[in-house]
């Protein structure tokens, strides 16, 4: 494949991406972070939260997509049910809002062949429709996106981390990755922000987009601003080098197992404790070396599906800058399997030195804990 590959997907996805992250971080500043977190959400019927920044990014990131490539699919985390009844009258005027001021923003990315998603503002059916969009079942042949409006919604609510995460697929397999992550530095040397502290929330040097496209390498720049686009990778690391890695995994128990995650690491020999954040900000971050190994063990019986969305972007940004992403087998990543990887159970992310050195240390964990089956 030429270096040339996907050049329109990438800075497509660039810019939809920068729109929708921007969104979502003035969602925070003006809505979740002045009211009380279970007001600023809806509960799904899954029990997980969705927000107003949750539908508008999703509607935003489709009304771009769709002028540029009006035939591909796209599977998305949200839909459009819940807006429709008519007591939700005032969360769909927010989100119709909310989408209006993302696609008036100023284009700061310079995507070849500029499109236009119409004049004036898009009406509310528009809106609608475009969140619907992301209702396909995901796939092995052609062209479709992957679309995580916010991931880590938890996080979001909380002033933690999250992620506006947009994959591209051709025939299953995840050729553009594009992730935005508003609460992340620029310079991980500056620490992450504090969870619920609005200064800290407020930072300027916080807001990372990191890019990735098959065969071209994985990179970061600035959200906020049209800076340089830095090139990254994973630390290095070899067996004897594991005293010194660090590892991280959800803050959210229920996503992955906490116990069994802290295990692994004994049996690898980590002894730092481990660095726990929402979202695929845990992709990025092993992806410039912050920390070195992301452990996402299953809970339970493991009969959860990882969903495609939740993956997409930043297994493709892990594998360009050096590392192995694979479930807590070793088994590759199926995205070709419908909306979720239901071949797949759990995900294991490591630099290639180590990798199955990791994947041996879970073997051993779930054996002890009597789910060897997993
Ligand atoms: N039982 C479970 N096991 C693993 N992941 C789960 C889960 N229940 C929900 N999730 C997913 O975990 C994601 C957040 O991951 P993390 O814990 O790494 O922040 C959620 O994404 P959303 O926040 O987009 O809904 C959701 O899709
Ligand atoms: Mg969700
Ligand atoms: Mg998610
Ligand atoms: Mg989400």
């Amino acid at each position: 494949m030429s270096a040339q590959a996907y050049t329109l997907e990438r800075s497509v996805a660039l810019s939809a991406v920068t729109r929708a992250s921007s969104l979502t971080s003035r969602v925070f500043a003006s809505l979740v972070s002045k009211s009380d977190p279970s007001s600023a959400s809806v509960t799904k019927s899954d029990a997980s939260p969705v927000t107003v920044g949750d539908y508008a990014a999703q509607a935003v990131v489709n009304i771009v997509l769709g002028a540029y490539f009006p035939d591909d699919p796209i599977v998305g985390e949200e839909d459009a049910a819940h807006l429709r009844k008519p007591e939700s009258e005032t969360l769909k005027r927010q989100v119709v809002q909310l989408v209006n001021e993302a696609l008036a923003l100023e284009e700061k990315e310079v995507v070849a062949q500029k499109k236009s998603w119409g004049d004036g503002p898009v009406s509310d059916e528009q809106v609608l429709a475009a969140l619907d969009r992301g209702n396909h079942q995901g796939g092995n042949k052609g062209r479709m996106w992957a679309l995580d409006p916010i991931d880590g919604t938890k996080g979001f609510l909380r002033g933690g981390q999250y992620a506006v995460c947009l994959g591209f697929l051709v025939d299953g397999e995840v050729q553009v990755g594009v992730m935005g992550c508003p609460n992340l530095p620029l310079d991980p040397k500056d620490g992450l922000p504090k969870e619920g502290d609005a200064a800290s929330n407020s930072r300027s040097d916080l807001g990372v987009a990191f890019i990735a496209v098959r065969g071209q390498g994985a990179s970061q720049r600035s959200l906020s601003s049209s800076g340089k686009e830095q090139s990254i990778s994973m630390r290095q690391l070899t067996s004897s080098g594991l005293e010194d890695a660090s590892f991280c995994e959800s803050v959210e128990a229920g996503h992955s197992s906490h116990g069994t995650n802290k295990r692994i690491a004994e049996l690898l020999g980590i002894t730092k404790e481990s660095v726990r954040m929402d979202s695929q900000a845990k992709y990025a971050s092993v992806s410039r070396g912050d920390g070195d190994i992301y452990l996402r063990l299953p809970v339970g019986d493991g009969s959860y599906q990882e969903k495609i969305w939740d993956h997409a972007s930043g297994s493709l940004l892990v594998h360009e800058a050096g590392g192995i992403v694979s479930d807590c087998r070793g088994k590759p990543l199926e995205f070709g399997q419908g909306r979720t990887l239901k071949l797949n159970r759990g995900v294991i992310a490591a630099p290639k030195g180590v990798h199955a050195e990791v994947i041996r240390a879970v073997g051993k964990a779930l054996e002890e804990e009597g789910r060897g089956h997993l």
